[in-house]
């Protein structure tokens, strides 16, 4: 179990995680595309493309979560000035509650990184691929993301 993971009920009584989720919506210099991942089978939602992120230490401050997690998966090296927080959102899954964290990424050397057009490979054998904003609607993202995307196609940021 993650250190942030908190146990409650279930709608089968069985113990419920509660994880709170940093996510990265690194954007290009263009500012027109974003940078996605692909879940690798195997893990939950497998096969759904993501914004990079993941779970944030029980010690850890949101901030920090995000740096590591960005480091971790892409090697990108993100400081406070480079990011803002986005939104923060609560989505019940039917095996664990997340609070998803989502914070802008700006200015990091994320066009070295991969050329846009290009496919790239993550640290952890992950697809990664810049993303059109206004072609998000195309990609099958885990059901929580439905208002971040939303709300990245409208440009509100
Ligand atoms: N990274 C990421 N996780 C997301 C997104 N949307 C979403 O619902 N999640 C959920 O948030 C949780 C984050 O888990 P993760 O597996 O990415 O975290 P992690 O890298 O720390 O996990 P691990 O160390 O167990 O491999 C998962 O339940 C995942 O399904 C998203 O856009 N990006």
């Amino acid at each position: 179990m993650a250190a942030n993971e908190t146990l409650q009920e279930g709608v089968d009584g069985m113990p419920k995680e509660a994880l709170d989720v940093v996510l990265a919506v690194i954007v290009h210099p263009g500012r027109r595309h974003c940078l996605l991942s692909k879940r690798p089978e195997g893990v939950h939602l497998a096969g759904h493309w993501e914004f990079p992120g993941g779970k944030v230490g029980l010690t850890e401050g949101l901030q920090a979560a995000l740096t590591r997690e960005v480091r971790e998966e892409l090697g990108l090296v993100v400081s406070t000035a480079d990011s803002r927080l986005f939104n923060s959102l609560n989505h019940s899954y039917p095996e664990r509650d997340v609070c998803l964290h989502t914070y802008l990424v700006e200015g990091v050397a994320s066009e070295a990184y991969l050329p846009l057009g290009e496919d790239g490979v993550g640290s952890e054998g992950q697809l990664t691929r810049w993303v059109a904003f206004s072609r998000l609607g195309d990609y099958d993202f885990p059901a929580a993301n439905a208002p971040i995307v939303a709300a990245l196609k409208r440009n509100r940021w």
